[in-house]
């Protein structure tokens, strides 16, 4: 598996250290291990989890600035957990409201020794941290609108917000809320998915 990580990697242009690609192949056997009990993800090919999990995670990376990070909906750690692997310098909280989901990434982060993820369970409604976040991450986990109400008090003063979602999300840009805007949209390119991927980058109106 790690021959072909390494092929998709290289079809995105990222470049990855071969210890880092080792722990991604692990949280894929993970993710297959545990898929059935907990229920992970709908995506049964290890292969394809690697294209569509592992690299569509890690296209945002180019992208994103800062040290501090929240990914919120994380499912079983998608993006968060591919982004931590690949910045270990870099701090995550991962957030879901799911338990069985937040026991999976403790388990990764214990079996992987990942060090730099804080797993969190909780509805990101009542989430707060007193140190404030340079990046408020998701992916598939609500409409632009509700993410930016529901996680509004998480970001830095200048932190923004990076929303992965599939086709260009027009309407949902045209309905965002007063105070914020629209910083760019990335189209984002996941060698072996078809499907369109963009990252739109959303700050707060000075
Ligand atoms: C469709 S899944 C996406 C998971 C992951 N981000 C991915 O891309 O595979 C949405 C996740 O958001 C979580 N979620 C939904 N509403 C939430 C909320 N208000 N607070 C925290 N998590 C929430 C769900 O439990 C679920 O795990």
């Amino acid at each position: 598996m790690q021959k072909k990580l390494a092929e998709l990697l290289a079809g995105a242009g990222l470049e990855i250290a071969p210890a880092q690609q080792q722990q991604l192949v692990r949280l894929v056997e993970l993710l297959d291990k545990w898929n059935k009990a907990y229920n992970l993800t709908s995506v049964r090919d290890p292969q394809q989890m690697l294209s569509r999990h592992i690299v569509d995670s890690l296209v945002v990376l180019p992208y994103l600035s800062g040290q501090r990070f929240i990914d919120v909906g994380t499912g079983p750690g998608l993006p968060g957990l591919p982004l931590a692997i690949a910045q270990p310098d870099k701090e995550f909280v991962l957030l879901d409201s799911l338990g069985k989901r937040i026991r999976f990434i403790r388990q990764v982060c214990h079996e992987l020794g990942v060090k730099n993820v804080k797993a969190v369970q909780s509805r990101v409604e009542d989430y707060d941290d007193a140190a404030k976040f340079d990046g408020v991450i998701s992916r598939a986990f609500a409409s632009l609108s509700d993410m930016l109400e529901w996680c509004h008090h998480l970001p830095a003063a200048d932190g923004k917000f990076f929303a992965l979602k599939g086709v260009y999300p027009e309407a949902e840009i045209a309905a965002l809320p007063p105070g914020f805007q629209v910083d760019d949209v990335k189209k984002l390119h996941v060698p072996e998915v078809e499907a369109e991927r963009h990252l739109v980058i959303i700050s707060t109106r000075g």
